[in-house]
């Protein structure tokens, strides 16, 4: 079965495909080892390609997390123990009322993200915890993973600042945001995330999620190397104590996929200046093997000069 990305999650998109496939239906409830299916994956490249699934869609169903509720609250409570947030519960009424929303009213307008399920989950629980005053998406793209930050932004009496530097997809994270009610503690920014990051004060959460072009003359700039820059330049506007939170930090081979050792070796590439600039400015490093990986990083209390 093909199905259109034009109005869906990749998540989505992966998920009908193979949902057909017994495979990936015994992986899923765990009567199947992540390796054996990883392994089955790997063999089957035509026949998914075939189904319309690339190489990235095949190999990402070989991360999906067993149990999503599993994976944040294990999350939430690594990042309990390390003193970055409270506690490790999150409302999950709450949360599968809102997700019910975001299914029902988000509109992708032809796009597609690569935000898991549990990704979104994890933002929801996350913010839960964090309560942010002020939250910050460099590199929001139409919005899909700000919005899990939304209902505890509102109940925190914060804003969250969406910055991209494209208008299309800000002007369609603006009509989703106001179709779920959130336009009023929402500041849409089009422009460089490095740019509009020096404006910046005492942000309490930043979020990164940028992708430069892959042909931008300047490496920095280039792909999810511009984290480096954004980092940078974000950082005098945090408090100790603040946190980070990055999308597509892949660094954990979970099978011993060949797609995904070539993937950590260029993503570790890419890195190696924003890694070296955590490294001194960033006193606690969280990575979480997700489907694309999150990464959460608290800041120190070192002055950084973006
Ligand atoms: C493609 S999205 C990332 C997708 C996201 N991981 C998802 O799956 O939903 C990356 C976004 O970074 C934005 N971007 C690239 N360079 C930027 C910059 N210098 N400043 C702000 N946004 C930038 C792009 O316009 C794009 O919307």
């Amino acid at each position: 079965m093909t199905v259109s990305v034009r109005s869906t999650t990749a998540y989505a998109v992966i998920d009908t495909t193979l949902r057909g496939h017994a495979e990936y239906r015994d992986f899923q409830k765990g009567s199947m080892t992540r390796s054996d299916y990883s392994r089955w994956v790997e063999s089957r490249f035509d026949e998914l390609s075939g189904l319309g699934l690339d190489r990235d869609k095949q190999n990402l169903s070989t991360r999906f997390p067993l149990d999503d509720h599993a994976c944040v609250t294990n999350a939430l409570g690594t990042l309990a123990e390390d003193g970055l947030v409270p506690g490790a519960d999150y409302p999950v009424d709450a949360f599968h009322e809102f997700a019910g929303r975001v299914a029902e009213e988000w509109d992708h307008g032809g796009r597609t993200t690569f935000i898991f399920p549990e990704e979104a989950r994890l933002m929801f629980a996350l913010t839960q915890q964090v309560r942010p005053r002020n939250a910050v998406f460099l590199g929001s793209y139409y919005g899909y993973w700000a919005v899990w930050a939304l209902p505890a932004v509102a109940a925190a009496g914060g804003r969250a600042t969406l910055v991209d530097i494209d208008e299309g997809v800000m002007s369609l994270a603006e009509r989703n945001i106001a179709a779920l009610g959130y336009s009023d503690v929402v500041d849409f920014v089009v422009a460089d995330a490095s740019e509009y990051a020096r404006t910046l004060s005492d942000v309490d959460l930043c979020v990164l999620d940028a992708e430069g072009p892959l042909d931008a003359p300047d490496p920095d700039q280039r792909d999810k190397a511009i984290y480096y820059p954004h980092t940078r330049a974000v950082g005098h506007a945090l408090p100790p104590g603040g946190l980070l939170v990055a999308h597509n930090v892949l660094l954990e081979n979970l099978t011993g996929n060949a797609y995904f050792a070539g993937r950590i070796a260029n993503n570790k590439a890419q890195f190696a200046k924003w890694s070296a600039h955590l490294e001194e400015f960033y006193d606690v490093h969280r990575v979480f093997a997700t489907s694309e990986g999150v990464g959460v990083y608290r800041r120190n209390g070192l002055p950084c000069a973006g």
